[in-house]
């Protein structure tokens, strides 16, 4: 698998994600930076990683999405390649029309962060094949935009195409009451493209990639990359 990082001044998780995929798929990731006009040679999969692009600025991930870097990211994805865009990623992938819907603020208007589980939805796309199909994941939520927001035909297209990756939930993978942290539409923590091979997710799997860190249901899903 070769993957390339995409900078964007404000990221702030690249080193994370690119040791997250080291560990995972074996091999370093070559960062590229968000000025560039084309991705490295051979690139398989590309990483749009968390962190707050140009300060946040209009809205999260809104400037970024306009970066010289982003048309060579959308050709890479129409042909079929792979992006994994997350947190300030994700909200990368909607502003650039990668992913449908949009990231607003969180329902109490506060910046979030602690650890979070998710419910798995599927497990036969290049991202989940290491998990079980309504498992409970342990990942973490950082950001303050993560409340995820589409028009109602949008959501039942997400839904009826099995294109929600991943629901918040309890660690018990109940998904009612309290599990929703920032009000976002059916609990939806990440969403896939029509052709399951864009995921945007708010929660950081590379954050859970250590046991002595919290535990390694992140590691999965870059261990699944590695096929
Ligand atoms: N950790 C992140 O990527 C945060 C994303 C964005 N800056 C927000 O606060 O919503």
């Amino acid at each position: 698998m070769i993957s390339a990082v995409v900078t964007f001044p404000g990221i702030n998780r690249e080193t994370d994600v690119a040791r997250a995929l080291t560990k995972g798929t074996g091999r370093r990731p070559t960062m590229v930076w968000h000025a560039e006009t084309a991705l490295p040679q051979g690139t398989d999969l590309v990483v749009l990683p968390g962190g707050f692009s140009y300060g946040d600025y209009l809205r999260c991930g809104a400037i970024a999405a306009r970066a010289p870097i982003m048309d060579a990211v959308r050709a890479h994805a129409a042909r079929g390649g792979l992006v994994l865009a997350i947190c300030n990623g994700f909200q990368i992938a909607c502003e650039a029309g990668l992913l449908p819907g949009v990231l607003v603020r969180n329902q109490n208007l506060r910046f979030l962060c602690h650890f979070q589980h998710v419910q798995v939805e599927r497990t036969d796309t290049a991202f989940t094949r290491r998990f079980a199909a309504g498992e409970a994941v342990k990942f973490c939520v950082a950001h303050g935009e993560g409340n995820y927001t589409a028009d109602t035909d949008t959501l039942e297209r997400l839904e009826g195409d099995g294109r929600v990756a991943f629901r918040y939930c309890n660690a018990a993978g109940e998904t009612g009451g309290q599990s929703n942290p920032n009000g976002s539409e059916r609990n939806i923590a990440g969403i896939y493209s029509a052709d399951l091979n864009v995921l945007g997710l708010m929660p950081h799997p590379e954050n859970l990639i250590d046991p002595l860190v919290g535990g390694t249901d992140g590691l999965r899903l870059f261990e699944a990359l590695a096929a």
